[in-house]
C-alpha cells in the first residue's frame, strides 16, 4: 500500500512542497465518513484512505487571510515528521476543497479523556506523556515553530496512549512572531469541547500572562501551556474550576470570573490553577518543574530541552524500580501502583465517608443524657391568649448550573411530636459537600435535645457551636486515621435555620443563606447575610485574627479566599469565620402571610420583593412556591445549587390554592 505522489507535488500556489508526502489525491483514493468534530476553523471528518482509516481536517475557508494561513500551515506541515506530533498523511492543496489527511488517533484527545471518560492516568503514564509532548515540542522549537496553543484538547492520543501533538492552526516561526497581533490570535482562540462548561474560558485558560498583556510572545509561551497541561493531568481539574477538586472550591468558584477577571488575575495577582497535591504521590521534583513552567517571567521557565532532560532522569530513576511497566500504555511499576492503590482507596473512602450518617450519630451521642421524653419548651400560663400560626411547607432544591449539588436542607414540623413547634433549615456547602450533609443531620438532633434545657434562642446558639465543633472534630480524626488524606481539605457550609415556638419565630443565620418573612403584603429580612463585602462582618473578622483581601471581584476571606465571613467547618479559617449565628426573634400576628428560606444560589438573581411577588402569583401551594422561585433564579442564570424552602404562616383559601 502507498499513496502515490503526483508530480508536481505542490499545492496550487507552488508555496507547499514535499517529497513524501502527497499534495493532492484522487478523489476516488478517498471517502469521507462522519464529522468528529466542528471547531470555528474547521470541521475534522473520520474517512478512508487507500484502504486505512485517517482524519480529515477540512479548515473553513472565509477570507483570502483564512487562504494563507491554510497554505502557511501545510508548509510547516510539510517539513515536521516527530512521534510525538500528529502524523500528515497526505493533503489536498487545490481549491474547492482543501484538505489535510492526518493518522487517526483512536483514544479521544487527552481533554476528552480527562473530562468526559474520567480517566485518572498513573503517576507514570502522566510523567509518559509529558516527557514525549515535552520532547515533540522541543523539536519543534529546535526547527524555530513555536505552537502557540498547546492544550490537552490539542493533544491526541493513540491505542497505547501515546500523546500526539495536534492542530497547528496557530504555530509561527519565531521569526514572524513580532508581527502576530494579539487580535489574530484572539479571533481563534476559541473556547473548545462541549464538556466545557458555561462559565470556562476555553483556550485563555492555557494562555501565558505575556500573551494576556499582548506582549511580545516567545518559545517560552509553551512551556507555559505545557505546566499548566500537565498539571491538569496530575489533578483531573480543569484550570480554575472546581469540577473535581473539592479543595479548592471556594477559591475561583463562586467565581464565574469573566475574561478579564481571569485574565487580570492570572497577570496582575499570579493566579495560577491549584497545584496537584504532593499526597497523590506526585515527585516534588515534578512539581516543582510545573511550577517553573508557569513562572511569570518568560525567562524563568525552563526551556524543553531542560523538560525532556529533568523528566528523562526522573523516569530513569523510577524505571530502576521495575523495567517492564514503564513501556506506554502499560500499568504503572508496582511502586507506584502501590502508591496510587493506596491513594486510590483512600480516596474512595474519603468519598464514601456517609457524613449525613455521622452528623445523625454525633448529635446522639453527645446528648444520650437528655431524657427524650422531656417535653420541649413546653407552654406557659398565658398562652392560651397567643396567635398561632398555622404552617404549610414545602421545599424545592436543585444543583442548577453546577457539577454537583452541595447544598442540604432538612424540614421538622411538628418537631419532637410538638404540634406547635417547627424548624427548618438549609446549608450551603463550599469545598465539598461533606458539612453541609453533616449539618442537615446534626443541627436539628442537637436542637431537640437541647429543647427541653434552654431557650429557644440559646438552644440555637449552641446546635449551630455544637454542630460547627463537631464536624470539626469528625474531620480532625478521620484525618488522624487516614480516613481523609487531604490535609489541606477543609470543607465547611453557611446555615440557616428558622424555629417556629407556637408564636414566636426565632432565625438563626451564620453565612449568606436567608429567610424573609412576608409580613402585610410586605418582605422583611430576618437575617442578614455574612459576607466580606459587608463592612461590619470584615471588620469582625479582621478583629478576630482573620485576613480579609480584595481578590479579584469582591473581598475575600483567608487563602481559601471564603465569601462568607461565618460558617460550619472551614477549620482553616476558625476562629475568624466563626460559627456563631446572628438570631432573630419575631413575634407572628395574623398578618404574616409565609416565610421563604433559600441558599444563595435563590438570592444572587432575585431580591426580596421580588420573591414575594412571584409566590403572590403563584398556586398557593408551598412546593410549587419553592420550585417556581428556583426555577425563576435558574432562568434568571443563577449558576449556583438552589434550595428554597416556602412555609406559610396561614391557611390559604382553596380558591388561592387551585389560581
Ligand atoms: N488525527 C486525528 N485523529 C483523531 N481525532 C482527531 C484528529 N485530528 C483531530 N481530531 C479531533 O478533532 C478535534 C479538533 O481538531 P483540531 O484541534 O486539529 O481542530 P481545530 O478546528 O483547530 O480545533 P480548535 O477548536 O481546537 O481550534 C480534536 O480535538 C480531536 O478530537
Ligand atoms: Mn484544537
Ligand atoms: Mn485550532
Amino acid at each position: 500500500m502507498g499513496l502515490e505522489i503526483l508530480e508536481p507535488n505542490t499545492c496550487i500556489r507552488g508555496c507547499c512542497t514535499s517529497s513524501s508526502i502527497p499534495l493532492h489525491l484522487p478523489p476516488s483514493s478517498y471517502t469521507l465518513l462522519s464529522p468528529i468534530a466542528r471547531g470555528a476553523e474547521s470541521v475534522v471528518y473520520e474517512a478512508i484512505l487507500d484502504g486505512r482509516k485517517v482524519a480529515v481536517k477540512k479548515p473553513v475557508l472565509s477570507t483570502s487571510h483564512d487562504l494563507d494561513k491554510l497554505h502557511q500551515q501545510l508548509q510547516l506541515l510539510c517539513e515536521l515528521d516527530h512521534p510525538g506530533l500528529a502524523k500528515l498523511l497526505a493533503a489536498h492543496a487545490k481549491p474547492p476543497n482543501y484538505m489535510f489527511f492526518f493518522e487517526f488517533y483512536e483514544s479521544l484527545n487527552l481533554a476528552e479523556k480527562l473530562h468526559v471518560e474520567e480517566w485518572s492516568p498513573s503517576i507514570n503514564q502522566v510523567l509518559m506523556i509529558a516527557v514525549q509532548l515535552a520532547k515533540a515540542l522541543q523539536y519543534l522549537h529546535n526547527l524555530g515553530i513555536v505552537h502557540r496553543d498547546v492544550k490537552p484538547a490539542n493533544v491526541l492520543l493513540d491505542s497505547n496512549l501515546y500523546p500526539h501533538l495536534a492542530d497547528f492552526g496557530l504555530a509561527e516561526y519565531k521569526k514572524n512572531l513580532k508581527e502576530v497581533s494579539f487580535q489574530n490570535w484572539k479571533s481563534s482562540g476559541k473556547p473548545t469541547g462541549g464538556f466545557h462548561k458555561k462559565n470556562m474560558v476555553g483556550t485563555l485558560i492555557y494562555m501565558a500572562p505575556e500573551i494576556l498583556k499582548k506582549e511580545i510572545q516567545t518559545e517560552k509561551s509553551d512551556v507555559y501551556s505545557f505546566g499548566i497541561t500537565v498539571n491538569e493531568l496530575l489533578t483531573g481539574v480543569v484550570p480554575y474550576t472546581d469540577l473535581r477538586a473539592e479543595a479548592q472550591a471556594h477559591t475561583v468558584l463562586e467565581m464565574n470570573y469573566t475574561e478579564q477577571q481571569l485574565t487580570a488575575a492570572v497577570v496582575s495577582d499570579g493566579l495560577r490553577p491549584a497545584l496537584a497535591g504532593l499526597e497523590s504521590g506526585v515527585p516534588a521534583s515534578v512539581l516543582s518543574l510545573i511550577q517553573r513552567c508557569w513562572d511569570a517571567n518568560p525567562q524563568n521557565r525552563p526551556s524543553f530541552s531542560d523538560i525532556v532532560s529533568e523528566l528523562d532522569l526522573l523516569l530513569e530513576n523510577r524505571k530502576s524500580v521495575k523495567e517492564e511497566d514503564l513501556l506506554p500504555g502499560k500499568a504503572s511499576s508496582l511502586q507506584d501502583d502501590n502508591i496510587m492503590n493506596r491513594v486510590n482507596s483512600v480516596q474512595s473512602y474519603q468519598e464514601n465517608i456517609n457524613w449525613s450518617a455521622q452528623g445523625e450519630h454525633s448529635s446522639k451521642i453527645t446528648f444520650n443524657e437528655a431524657d427524650s421524653d422531656m417535653r420541649i419548651w413546653s407552654k406557659s400560663r398565658n398562652d392560651a391568649l397567643t396567635y398561632y400560626p398555622v404552617i404549610s411547607w414545602g421545599s424545592f432544591a436543585t444543583c442548577g448550573r453546577r457539577e454537583t449539588m452541595e447544598d442540604t436542607h432538612f424540614l421538622i414540623p411538628h418537631m419532637c411530636n410538638e404540634k406547635d413547634i417547627h424548624v427548618f433549615g438549609i446549608f450551603d456547602g463550599h469545598r465539598g459537600s461533606a458539612a453541609a450533609e453533616f449539618s442537615a443531620r446534626a443541627l436539628p438532633g442537637f436542637l431537640q435535645n437541647l429543647g427541653s434545657t434552654i431557650s429557644p434562642l440559646n438552644a440555637l446558639l449552641e446546635a449551630f457551636v455544637r454542630t460547627d465543633a463537631m464536624f470539626r472534630n469528625e474531620l480532625d480524626s478521620h484525618r488522624k486515621s487516614k480516613r481523609v488524606i487531604q490535609k489541606d481539605w477543609h470543607p465547611g457550609c453557611t446555615a440557616v435555620a428558622a424555629l417556629i415556638v407556637r408564636n414566636r419565630l426565632f432565625v438563626a443565620n451564620a453565612g449568606d443563606c436567608r429567610v424573609i418573612l412576608c409580613r402585610g403584603g410586605h418582605p422583611y429580612a430576618l437575617s442578614r447575610d455574612h459576607v466580606a463585602s459587608c463592612l461590619e462582618e470584615r471588620e469582625r473578622v479582621v478583629n478576630a485574627g482573620g485576613q480579609v483581601k480584595w481578590q479579584v471581584d469582591t473581598w475575600r476571606v483567608g487563602p481559601a479566599a471564603l465569601q462568607v465571613t461565618r460558617s460550619i467547618g472551614d477549620d482553616d479559617l476558625k476562629p475568624a469565620v466563626t460559627a456563631e449565628p446572628e438570631i432573630t426573634e419575631t413575634v407572628l400576628s395574623s398578618e404574616d402571610e409565609f416565610l421563604v428560606m433559600a441558599s444563595d444560589g435563590l438570592w444572587d438573581v432575585v431580591s426580596n420583593e421580588e420573591a414575594v411577588n412571584i409566590i403572590r402569583d403563584t398556586v398557593k401551594e408551598p412546593g410549587m412556591c419553592s420550585k417556581r422561585l428556583a426555577t425563576e433564579a435558574a432562568e434568571r442564570g443563577s449558576k449556583d445549587n438552589i434550595t428554597v424552602i416556602v412555609i406559610f404562616l396561614r391557611p390559604v383559601s382553596t380558591a388561592e390554592r387551585i389560581y
